[in-house]
């Protein structure tokens, strides 16, 4: 075996020449090798920041450290829960943590130098930030909805996206039941007119629930916790879907909106924002609604047609209405709703019997701990391993796990174009070596394949990473040593 000295010199030259040389943004990131495991320290000496965690909670993460991860650097904005920055420091990533979204400059400044990114539901990752993002390999969508990123531009440049399928589903669940009860009873006027000092006593037009029907559009994670939780309390549950779901309990799934809306007493949205969802509810649905029904929404605001809702709630037809998404939500907390963009602001802070809250729906310590932990494991996974299981815009593969005895071993992660000839031309590239395992999968467009390859001596690695760069499929190379 050649010596150590001799690798780590011609790595680290290798390292910066292929930083120069890249031509696309995405290839630019080829993880740094580190010298210290090259020259056979034991394992510890890659956590320097392990012992300042001592306090932490969690059990330390698996150790998953085939290179030199102190070179990675991560971006974690909107204030994403501290099970991730531990997570992802005991990683020895560089982590820079912010709590608030980012102005776009801001983020295009940022988001230049960065292998990852962690974000929440605000931080709009639209093509144009992403085709300033050089070395960027993964998304973190710290939350269950992926609308605010370009997962499809994403994927065509080589850049996997996580995100938390249902950690925070129960928390959305249980607002809604709330505000079911808290808008039949009209208890949030109640108690802001006794802040004022107005004791106000009324029944008139308060109900109880029990008896009532809920209408749920969009029966996924979300809408079906809240079927259970609804007819635990005596509500009847009806459903509207554009798949047909099997009803949990005694629930029944209706063939249009319309039958929906015409029959529930309150209707909850739990729909992802899609062109196809864009103002689902606008004036023709409130028209078809029973007069003096309730509206819930805690999906997305782009869900609702905010001026044809202040229409219906001044009118009477909706009686009342929860809102915990807008069309447009503001960076960070204090006075900022009531902005140039939000032109209807005032007028909807001056309804009777309307519940405003301010994206909260999944901001629990559960869900927001749960969410830290899965999207941080995801994306340690995919750094440190190139393992996507649970990505939402890359086929998901996965290999027996990399350990750290085994030099003259490569594991490539090759992302690239779903055209005929890719396999064979890769498999040319590998022949001179050893295949050790070898997964392949597509979506769509795009196909990405990890292998881990023996018998690959240090001089070779740089030749290796050439010729699958100069393949005309390529969209992403890494190699991990
Ligand atoms: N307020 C908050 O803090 C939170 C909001 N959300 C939002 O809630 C949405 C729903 O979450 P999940 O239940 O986890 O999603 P999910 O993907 O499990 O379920 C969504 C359901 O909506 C259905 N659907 C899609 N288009 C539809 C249409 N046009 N009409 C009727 N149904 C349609 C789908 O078939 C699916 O069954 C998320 O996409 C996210 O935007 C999620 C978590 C927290
Ligand atoms: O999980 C989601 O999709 C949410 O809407 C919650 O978003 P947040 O993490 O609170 O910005």
């Amino acid at each position: 075996m050649t010596s150590p000295k001799i690798i780590n010199n011609d790595i680290s030259q290798y390292f910066q020449n292929a930083v120069k040389l890249s031509t696309s943004p995405q290839t630019s990131f080829l993880p740094q090798t580190s010298p210290s495991h090259f020259s056979g320290s034991p394992p510890q000496s890659y956590f320097p920041l392990q012992s300042r965690r001592s306090s932490m909670k969690l059990p330390p993460p698996k150790v998953l450290k085939p290179f030199a991860t102190e070179d990675i650097k991560i971006l974690l904005l909107e204030n994403v829960n501290q099970t991730a920055v531990d997570i992802l420091t005991h990683q020895g990533y560089q982590v820079e943590f912010h709590k608030t979204s980012l102005s776009e400059d801001e983020l295009i400044e940022k988001i230049r130098e960065v292998h990852a990114i962690g974000i929440r539901s605000k931080t709009k990752l639209t093509a144009k930030v992403l085709a300033e993002a050089r070395n960027l390999v993964v998304i973190g969508c710290f939350c269950i909805g992926v609308n605010q990123v370009d997962i499809e531009y994403a994927a065509k440049h080589g850049i996997a996206v996580f995100n938390s399928p249902f950690s925070n589903s129960r928390s959305v669940a249980e607002l809604v039941i709330a505000e079911i009860i808290a808008l039949a009873r009209q208890f949030t006027d109640r108690s802001n007119e006794m802040h004022q000092g107005i004791w106000n006593k009324v029944s008139a037009g308060c109900w109880e629930i029990r008896g009532k029907t809920l209408g749920i559009v969009g029966y996924g994670h979300i809408g079906a916790q809240l079927s259970v939780l609804a007819e635990s309390m005596g509500m009847s549950v009806i459903y509207y879907d554009v798949i047909p779901i099997m009803a949990l309990g005694t629930a029944k799934q209706v063939a249009t909106l319309d039958d929906l809306l015409t029959e529930a007493d309150f209707i909850t949205l739990h729909v992802p924002a899609l062109p196809e969802t864009e103002n689902l509810i606008g004036a023709p649905q409130f028209a078809a609604m029973k007069r003096g029904s309730y509206l819930i929404n805690a999906s997305r605001g782009t869900v609702v047609d905010i001026p044809a809702l202040i229409n219906a709630m001044r009118s009477g037809k909706v009686a009342g209405a929860a809102l915990d998404v807008y069309p447009n939500e503001p960076a960070k907390n204090g006075p900022t709703f009531h902005t140039e963009l939000n032109t209807w602001a005032e007028q909807l802070t001056s309804l009777k019997n309307i519940i405003l809250t301010p994206h909260i729906g999944g901001s629990t310590e559960e869900a927001q701990s749960a969410i830290g932990v899965e999207v941080g494991q995801a994306l340690v996974r995919y750094i440190n391993e190139g393992t996507t299981i649970g990505a939402v815009n890359f086929p998901e593969v996965s290999l027996r796990s990399l350990t750290l005895e085994e030099e003259n071993h490569v594991r490539v992660l090759y992302v690239h174009s779903n055209v005929p000839g890719v396999l064979r031309t890769v498999n040319e590239i590998f022949a001179e070596h050893n295949i050790d395992k070898q997964y392949s999968d597509s979506r769509g467009d795009i196909a990405y394949l990890m292998a881990d390859i023996s018998q690959v001596d240090a001089a070779d690695i740089r030749d290796l990473y050439e010729k699958l760069e100069r393949t005309p499929f390529k969209i992403l190379t890494r190699l991990l040593y």
